[in-house]
């Protein structure tokens, strides 16, 4: 087709320009614009532009931005005849950008938010992903400087402590790029996490020391590539950053993942067809499949998080060392939340259209469609309705003394986002505003989630105008009976052990209209489950919970939240 392509490359290079103004009159769009952005997984696409080499080498751009934000393809084709003709596809996804547009621009639009979200204590990963040429590593590279800068510059205080390392996986070996090349392993802790063995993980205090260890780590990497053959792009590099907060022990630590993935080409597409070189690829291949499936259950499950369907969601992350690395990215149990932004990139030569399209058929794929649904009204009883003002305005009134900063807690979230806040993250974050302690934090989120329980009544039935003082009134009422408050545990007598739970931690006063004589208040109660590995240690299941009466709640049982096994422990033990 190259020959074909530059014997009519004129006809070509028009044939786009005309195809390009009419596609801003009448618009076909092959992938689904129907659905919303699946909350924390974002994929979007950057067109590079084309190098001063393939400029020279006479390439004409075959994929382009339009107006409408969706990435055209135009592929050229000969027709039966022998008359050139081309083929359009159109891709949306959640963002395009344009051969114009900066990596500083897709930082402001997308990754800078995730930084934020990891100085709060949640987990970030930005993968870049594309064939060989496509841009992945200048992306990442340009990434990685405006990540650190921003990390470094919050921490001009000194007051977190910043560990990173960065690393190779290449089939099923790993390399320590800060360490020589050393090989590393990954092994899977009592806990279900992921922790890597022999790797030298470097502290740097200043941006310009953390982008020197950077460098380094790229050279080994690319003097690699000479010795052996194009290796950069055979193998993955991921660079991990951990975030400690110094002054707060009891926040969770902040993780940050950027990773350059090996090239995605196909195995016919490869220069060398040696034996070793196609298990290469095959290897590449499986780990970018599996990928692309734990993205994909992931994202299903945030969907129909605490749904039934969803309780034994299959995220295959064993099938790959790739996967296994970033397991705690997918892993559904994790206590962190995690944020996901994919970047396709993208060869715009039209000589490569073919790569392109695969690209963005992949880049499709990890995009699951999110029905729209139509938004309720704004109601401040029900936290799902609110936009991100409100629920700004909420924390300013419900956070106590000293008042907790909402741009802190929730710089961009809306009601639905803040009530999905994992409590290690929601805590996280509230430990960002200066002098406010652990309880205080816990308390705002209980009470966050007592109103949410509450409103689910509102959502199922028609505007009740009196519920809320209902609940005011159930709730003086168990505290003149009882002092139950949200966040306290209880242990259940043995008539009211279901599925083996013991322990629930009460909730918020359940609103829901009553169906039975009796008026005994209910409380919604949050499920609480021996952890499968440690003895005394508990998990608190919030989304999963039960209506129990008042005077059922009798036997209060201490437990804190130990930051350092992420489990719940018998106070004193
Ligand atoms: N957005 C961009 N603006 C200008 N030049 C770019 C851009 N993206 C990539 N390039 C240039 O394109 C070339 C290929 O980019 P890069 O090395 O990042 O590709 P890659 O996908 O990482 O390749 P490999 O998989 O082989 O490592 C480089 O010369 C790079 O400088």
């Amino acid at each position: 087709m190259d020959t074909y392509f530059f014997e009519n490359r004129d006809f070509f290079a028009n044939r786009i320009q005309e195809l390009e103004i009419l596609s801003k009159s009448a618009r076909k769009v092959d992938s689904s614009d129907e659905s919303e952005e699946v909350p924390d997984t974002a994929v979007c696409v950057r067109i590079r532009p084309l190098t001063e080499e393939e400029i020279g080498w006479d390439h004409i751009q075959g994929v382009l931005r339009d107006q409408f934000g969706a990435a055209n393809i135009y592929e050229p084709r000969r027709k039966v005849n022998g008359k050139p003709d081309l083929n359009r596809t159109s891709f949306t996804l959640d963002h395009v950008y344009g051969p114009e547009q900066s990596t500083k621009d897709i930082y402001d639009d997308r990754a800078q938010e995730l930084v934020q979200f990891v100085g709060g204590g949640g987990m970030s990963m930005l993968l870049a992903y594309g064939q060989t040429g496509s841009g992945k590593t200048f992306t990442v590279s340009g990434m990685e400087k405006l990540v650190v800068d921003k990390l470094m510059e919050e921490n001009m205080s000194g007051k977190r402590d910043i560990h990173m390392c960065i690393f190779e996986v290449a089939g099923s070996n790993m390399y320590d790029l800060l360490n020589e090349r050393n090989p590393i392993s990954v092994l899977e802790d009592p806990f279900g996490a992921m922790q890597l063995v022999g790797v030298l993980e470097k502290n740097p205090t200043t941006s310009d020391e953390f982008l020197r260890i950077i460098d380094t780590a790229k050279e080994l990497r690319s003097t690699e590539s000479t010795a052996k053959n194009e290796q950069s792009s055979r193998s993955h590099a991921i660079c991990r950053i951990r975030v400690v907060n110094k002054e707060s022990p009891n926040s969770p630590e902040g993780t940050f993942l950027l990773v350059d993935l090996a090239g995605s080409e196909a195995s016919a597409d490869t220069q060398h067809h040696s034996r070793e070189r196609m298990a290469e690829t095959r290897e590449i291949n499986k780990s970018l499949t599996t990928l692309k499936d734990c993205i994909r259950a992931r994202a299903l499950w945030s969907i129909g998080r605490g749904e039934a369907s969803q309780k034994h969601v299959h995220i295959p992350f064993r099938t790959s060392k790739l996967t296994q690395v970033l397991k705690s990215a997918f892993d559904v149990n994790n206590t962190q939340t995690c944020k996901t932004l994919v970047i396709a990139c993208i060869n715009p030569s039209i000589l490569d259209v073919v790569h392109s399209k695969n690209t963005l058929r992949y880049a499709e794929m990890l995009k699951v469609p999110v029905p729209k649904a139509k938004p309720r009204p704004y109601d401040e009883r029900i936290p799902t309705t609110w936009e991100n003002k409100h629920v700004q305005a909420w924390i300013t009134k419900n956070s106590g003394k000293p008042p907790i900063n909402p741009l802190l807690l929730a710089p961009r979230e809306n009601g639905l986002q803040f009530c999905r806040l994992q409590e290690d993250e929601f805590v996280g974050r509230v430990l960002l505003t200066p002098g406010v302690k652990p309880e205080q934090a816990k308390l705002l989120y209980y009470k966050l989630w007592a109103l949410h329980i509450d409103s689910r009544a509102l959502m199922n039935g028609p505007a009740a105008p009196n519920e809320t003082k209902a609940t005011d009134a159930a709730l003086k009422k168990t505290r003149k009976t009882k002092a139950i408050k949200p966040g306290m545990f209880f242990r259940l007598n043995e008539q009211d052990i279901k599925d083996g739970v013991e322990i629930l931690m009460a909730m918020g006063v359940d609103t829901a209209p009553k169906d039975r004589e009796s008026d005994e208040v209910r409380w919604i109660c949050s499920v609480v489950r021996p952890a499968p590995v440690t003895n005394g240690a508990y998990e608190l299941f919030v989304a999963k919970q039960r209506a129990i009466d008042s005077k059922r709640l009798n036997d209060e049982v201490k437990l804190e939240y130990d930051i350092h096994t992420r489990y719940y422990l018998i106070k004193g033990s």
